[in-house]
Order: C-alpha cells, then structure tokens, then sequence
C-alpha cells in the first residue's frame, strides 16, 4: 500500500485472521487463550482493530463533498479537537488534540465544520505517524476545498514513549504543516496564536 493515502479500501477486514493472529500472540508469550479470562478476546481484539482502522475505508472526498456558499474569505479555525491514532511503529495509541484552519478562496469552498473534525478522524483512524496524520489532513483540506490556505497543528501524546521503551509520560509531540497564504509569517503566526492560546500546558 502507499505511503500516501490511497482510494479507500473495499474489502471489509478480515476478522478471523486477526483473531487467529491474537490467539498466536497469546500463545507466544505463554498465556492460554483458552482460559476463561482470555476465551473472548482474539474476537475483542479483533473488533477493537477494525474499529481503531476505520479510515482506511473512508473516503474523505465523500466527507468533504457536503459545502456551502458563505462568502467568508478570513481565517476559519477549529481547535481543540480531540483523536485518537495508532502508531504504525508498535500499534499503540497516540492521542490529542487537532487544530484545523484554512482560508476560504473565492474559487474554493466552504465545508461544515463538523467535517473538519470528522477529517481528522479518517485519517486518525488508520496505523499512523503523527507527521504523515497532520500532512494528509492539510493535504486534503487543500484537495477539496481549494482554499487560499490551510493549517493543521497536532499536539499528541505517544504511548510508545510513555508506557514502554523511553517512557517519559506527560511529553507531547507537537508538529504543523501550513499551506498557502498562511505561510505568510503574520497570517501564520496569527493562526498558530489562536490555535494554542489559553491552552493548558
Ligand atoms: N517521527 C515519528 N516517530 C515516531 C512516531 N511514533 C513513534 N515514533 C518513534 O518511532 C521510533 C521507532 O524506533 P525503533 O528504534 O525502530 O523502535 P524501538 O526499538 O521500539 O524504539 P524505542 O521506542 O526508542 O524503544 C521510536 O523512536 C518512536 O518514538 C511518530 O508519530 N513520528
Ligand atoms: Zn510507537
């Protein structure tokens, strides 16, 4: 598969294989996945992967296809939006928040801000690294609504770094990817100052 999002993918996941996949992991480290405790959850597992891999079948030109003819040419911001990903390192969560901004264009469109936020999700919802997460939904904001600029700051705690392997709980990775006429040094720092503000650290 591509490194880049690809169109979104037909077949429905494949269940039993990754029960038969987690029933070998319990094996591997010695457990029994027959007893009583364990008999539920190579199905568990495998409900919770599909449900934490949903956007892969979700086609964010679809999402975004819903617009409106507002007439608003100044910055259009939401922040705060809470996600949860996977990382594709270790398939562990990493999770946060995202700040999603863009200018509408003359030639472009206006979507429901609902969407910008579900945006993210699509993305999120696929194994990830938090630079390509913040890249693809920047990516498709300008895809899809042509705007004369586009913003996605992501801030996220990995737990690869907090519960195992350097463990340094409470870090948080914070990346941007701007596009367009928020480039612009003041528009930029501008949108980066409501993005961030009043948020606790
Ligand atoms: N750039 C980037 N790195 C990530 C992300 N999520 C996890 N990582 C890093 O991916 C790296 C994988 O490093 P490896 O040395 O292959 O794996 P590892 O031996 O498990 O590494 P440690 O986590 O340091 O124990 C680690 O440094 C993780 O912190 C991400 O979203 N972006
Ligand atoms: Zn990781």
């Amino acid at each position: 598969m591509p490194e880049h999002p690809g169109p979104p993918l037909t077949e429905p996941v494949d269940l039993p294989r990754i029960e038969a996949a987690v029933r070998e992991i319990l094996l591997a480290v010695g457990e029994d996945p027959e007893r009583e405790g364990l008999k539920g959850t190579p199905a568990r597992v495998a409900r919770a992967y599909e449900e934490a891999f949903l956007g892969l079948r979700e086609d964010p030109a679809e999402l975004m296809s819903t617009t409106f003819d507002i007439g608003h040419e100044e910055l259009v911001l939401v922040r705060d939006v809470p996600f949860y990903s996977t990382c594709e390192h270790h398939l562990v969560p990493f999770f946060g928040h995202a700040h999603i901004g863009y200018i509408p264009s003359p030639e472009g469109r206006v979507t429901g801000l609902s969407k910008l936020a579900r945006l993210v999700d699509i993305f999120a919802k696929r194994p990830q690294v938090q630079e390509q997460l913040t890249t693809q939904v920047v990516d498709a904001l300008v895809q899809h609504l042509t705007p004369g600029g586009a913003m996605v700051v992501v801030e996220a705690e990995h737990l690869c770094m907090s519960m195992r392997g350097v463990s340094k709980p409470g870090a948080r990775t914070i990346t941007s990817a701007v596009r367009g006429q928020l480039r612009d040094p003041a528009t930029r720092a501008e949108a980066m100052s409501l993005m961030l503000h009043g948020r606790p650290r």
